[in-house]
């Protein structure tokens, strides 16, 4: 019966935009998911973050269930354009009182809070000035991120500069599917330079205010594995091995993008995103801390795709997700056996893991969404299985507490240990919410 650390932090996480609704309450300034989710034909079944879960209103009932659930933890992100309505400036007192009052809470019920400081709800008056293709937002950031050290200087576990900088670079600046919804490989690069940059600028100001706690960064990360042991094949997998995992995983502890994939993005023809050495040391500079968002490993091949020729295959054998996700839980020892050797993190976090499901109350209102227990369970084996063998993990946080805003799938897709009922916001433990608080109070997965 594999047992965790007595020291081993469990958790669950959630995000600003996704929970909070009150989206221009009490001096919030307009994100851009605020405006990309009210532009009509972005999100798949037509619903917003306005109201969400309204935890904005109801965060104490949610402090109370996170009590309940028995956590060590709580990741959450800070919404920038509530503390900054402009992106920077003037402050909006209210919106930090929020972050004041839900801090406390968690205090009270001895849970740590765990701080994710961007999300991906940028104030829109920086996006209306380029985003983060603009040097401004780069500069913004920092001083967003130097006012929250201050202000919390003593009440965070761990702080997280960005949560997954290639969904914000490539989801939503290539692919359009998200926020603020370009499609443009070259603004891509020049993002997830910019994004790098900022990072960098947080974790010296983190060092300079002399902030307790740790701070890192949380990337996703999916093993990639060719579809057959083909040369042309393999060259594929490596090249979305390059795209999605060593894009940002090397310049943050090697110093350098990946040389094979500036090499191929050049031979397609696209401005390289250029670094000094100065800078590429202000983005290495080392960090406390690694977050994994893990959910799924990709298969692939070579085929035809614009920019990496590559064809994503979906082996028939497999379980999927209600968001078409493989569930592959080998892909989680894989990944932080793979980090742990190649970039020798301080130490990881598993920041996110978790499965969409179509949960819905039986007649007696009970929600027995025992899939989602067998997706937990087969994926905390397999990190009890890295831990084990000596990988630095530290943590593991549910995605997530409570259903929520699915992004570009707007209120469709469920993940939440907690189900809510978006007519009447009512909350509903579901059977692996108390399952969960079961391994959270044992340390013991069974
Ligand atoms: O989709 C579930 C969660 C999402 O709700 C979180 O806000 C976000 O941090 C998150 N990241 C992933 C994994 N990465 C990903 C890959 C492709 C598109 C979007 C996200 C899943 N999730």
């Amino acid at each position: 019966m594999p047992y965790f650390p007595e020291d081993f932090i469990f958790g669950v996480a959630t995000a600003s935009y996704q929970i909070e609704g009150a989206w221009n309450e009490d001096g919030k300034g307009e994100s851009i998911w605020d405006r990309f989710a009210h532009t009509p034909g972005n999100i798949q079944d037509g619903t917003t973050g306005d109201v969400a879960c309204d935890h904005y209103h109801r965060f104490e009932e949610d402090v109370a269930l996170l009590k309940e659930l028995g956590v060590d933890a709580y990741r959450f992100s800070i919404s920038w354009p509530r503390i900054f309505p402009e992106g920077r400036g003037r402050v909006n007192e209210k919106g930090l009182d929020f972050y004041r009052s839900l801090i406390g809470k968690l205090q009270e019920a001895g849970i740590k809070p765990v701080v994710t400081l961007y999300h991906w709800d940028l104030p829109q008056k920086l996006q209306d000035k380029g985003g983060w293709e603009n040097q401004e937002t780069v500069e913004a950031f920092a001083e967003y991120a130097r006012f929250l050290f201050q202000s919390f200087a003593k009440e965070v576990f761990l702080w997280i500069t960005h949560n997954e900088p290639w969904v914000v670079s490539f989801v939503g600046h290539y692919e359009g599917r998200h926020a603020p919804g370009k499609r443009d490989f070259k603004s891509a690069l020049q993002v997830s330079r910019n994004l790098l940059l900022s990072h960098g600028l947080a974790v010296q100001a983190f060092r300079e205010e002399k902030t307790l706690g740790s701070i890192g960064i949380t990337l996703n990360l999916t093993p990639v594995h060719p579809f057959s042991d083909s040369e042309e094949d393999i060259l594929a997998a490596k090249r979305c091995d390059g795209y999605f995992n060593r894009w940002f995983l090397d310049p943050l502890f090697k110093g350098e993008f990946p040389e094979d994939m500036l090499l191929w993005y050049e031979k397609k023809g696209f401005a390289l995103p250029q670094l000094s050495e100065e800078e590429k040391s202000l983005i290495a500079q080392p960090i406390d801390f690694l977050g994994i968002n893990y959910y799924f490993r990709r298969v692939v091949g070579k085929g035809e795709g614009a920019i990496f020729e590559v064809e994503f295959f979906n082996p028939p054998q497999s379980e999927y997700t209600d968001m078409g996700w493989e569930i592959y839980p080998e892909g989680l020892y894989e990944i932080v056996k793979r980090v742990s050797e190649e970039y020798q993190p301080e130490d990881i976090y598993i920041t996110e893991n978790g499965i969409a499901l179509p949960d819905q109350p039986d007649s007696k209102g009970r929600i027995n969404d025992q899939r989602r227990i067998d997706y937990l369970r087969s994926h905390l084996l397999a990190l009890h299985r890295a831990v084990d063998e000596g990988c630095p993990v530290s943590g593991y946080f549910v995605w997530s507490l409570m259903d929520n805003f699915e992004w570009g799938f707007g209120l469709s897709k469920r993940f939440g240990l907690v189900y809510v009922d978006y007519t009447t916001l009512q909350r509903i433990k579901k059977a692996s919410f108390y399952w969960y608080q079961k391994v959270v109070k044992s340390k013991r997965v069974d």
